[in-house]
């Protein structure tokens, strides 16, 4: 298969980067972060969470965070939505696209909101009735999609099951979930052939934590699948609050670095992403985990 002339970026640092931030984040420094991002070219930033905030603290400026940042024209700022009282808050926010999240495990669902995968796709029912009716884009994750923190080995056919039923309910996108980053690009490229057959593969994206240093390739492999959007986190920001020990997304910067080696475009100006992905990490206080950030800071 041909390598896509384009690739759509879904930057998930603000969100899936900060929420697992044990210090404190400001909403200003939140608000600094994705201005910096859609200044970089970021076509797509999740920008927060409206979850319970005991469960997930670092998110519970959301809405200040939206009300706070500048909403540039074609830019997608999103946010996740667990259930119908986040999908309301959302909409209270003045946030236009939401994004549901299963898990292919059921430890991990459990862990994660406190429902088995079958509730959970209950729950986001009246999720997507309200959506559609407000006009709001709904998009759908599941997680652990190559293996789970507590329950080992997962099935391709079980992700399969799960991304099938988030797109009968409306998602029109799928975004498919290393969350532990233990994938390889031998069974990325078979998750994708078995998932493809139930799910589009234009409807399909890629989620790659890089807890064993393998995004990257994944992301290679995932390309000669025929799939053309992408998650990442700039600086590589994060990790997850339910997967101890998982290492934050593939750096944002990295990836445009692939890409642009590979002709493939993306809109995204490397030079500004990486200044943003500087400035969030002394915001931190820590070293970027991008490896194409260090080396330009080197080479300067
Ligand atoms: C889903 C729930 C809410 C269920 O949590 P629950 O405790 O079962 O919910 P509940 O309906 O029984 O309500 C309990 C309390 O939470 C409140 N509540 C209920 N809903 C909300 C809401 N939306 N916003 C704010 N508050 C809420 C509700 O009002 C009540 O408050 P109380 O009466 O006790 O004061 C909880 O488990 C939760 O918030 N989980 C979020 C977990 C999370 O955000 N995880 C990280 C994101 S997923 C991820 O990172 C993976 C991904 C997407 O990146 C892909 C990958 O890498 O795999």
């Amino acid at each position: 298969m041909s390598l896509p002339s384009h690739v759509r970026l879904v930057e998930v640092g603000p969100r899936d980067g900060l929420q697992n931030e044990k210090q404190p984040v400001s909403v200003a420094d939140k608000v600094r972060l994705v201005d910096g991002l859609s200044a970089a070219g970021l076509g797509y930033i999740e920008v927060g969470s409206f979850v319970s905030p005991k469960w997930v603290p670092q998110m519970a400026g959301s809405a200040e965070v939206f009300a706070g940042i500048e909403q540039r024209t074609g830019v997608t700022y999103a946010a996740l939505t667990p259930n119908l009282k986040g999908l309301e808050a959302a909409i209270e926010a003045g946030v236009k696209e939401v994004a549901v999240f299963a898990a292919a495990s059921e430890s991990f669902s459990q862990r994660n909101i406190n429902c088995s995968i079958a509730d959970s796709l209950v729950r986001f029912e009246p999720v997507m009735e309200l959506a559609q009716q407000r006009g709001i884009r709904v998009r759908g994750y599941v997680s652990c999609v190559l293996g789970c923190p507590y329950d080992g080995d997962v099935s391709p056919h079980q992700v399969a099951a799960v991304a099938f039923a988030l797109q009968a309910m409306g998602c029109y996108e799928i975004s498919l979930g290393d969350t532990i980053g233990v994938g390889t690009a031998g069974n990325v490229r078979q998750l994708f052939e078995v998932v493809g057959r139930d799910v589009p593969r234009e409807r399909l994206a890629g989620h790659f934590h890089d807890t064993y240093g393998q995004a990257l390739a994944n992301i290679y492999a995932s390309l000669l699948e025929g799939v053309a959007v992408f998650d990442s986190s700039v600086a590589g920001l994060g990790g997850c609050p339910y997967a101890k020990g998982a290492t934050g997304n593939v750096a944002s910067e990295d990836v445009v670095y692939l890409l642009d080696g590979l002709g493939i475009e993306t809109g995204v100006d490397l030079s500004r992403l990486i200044e943003a992905g500087q400035r969030i990490s002394r915001t931190l206080g820590r070293e970027t985990a991008s490896r194409v950030a260090r080396a330009r800071s080197v080479a300067q």
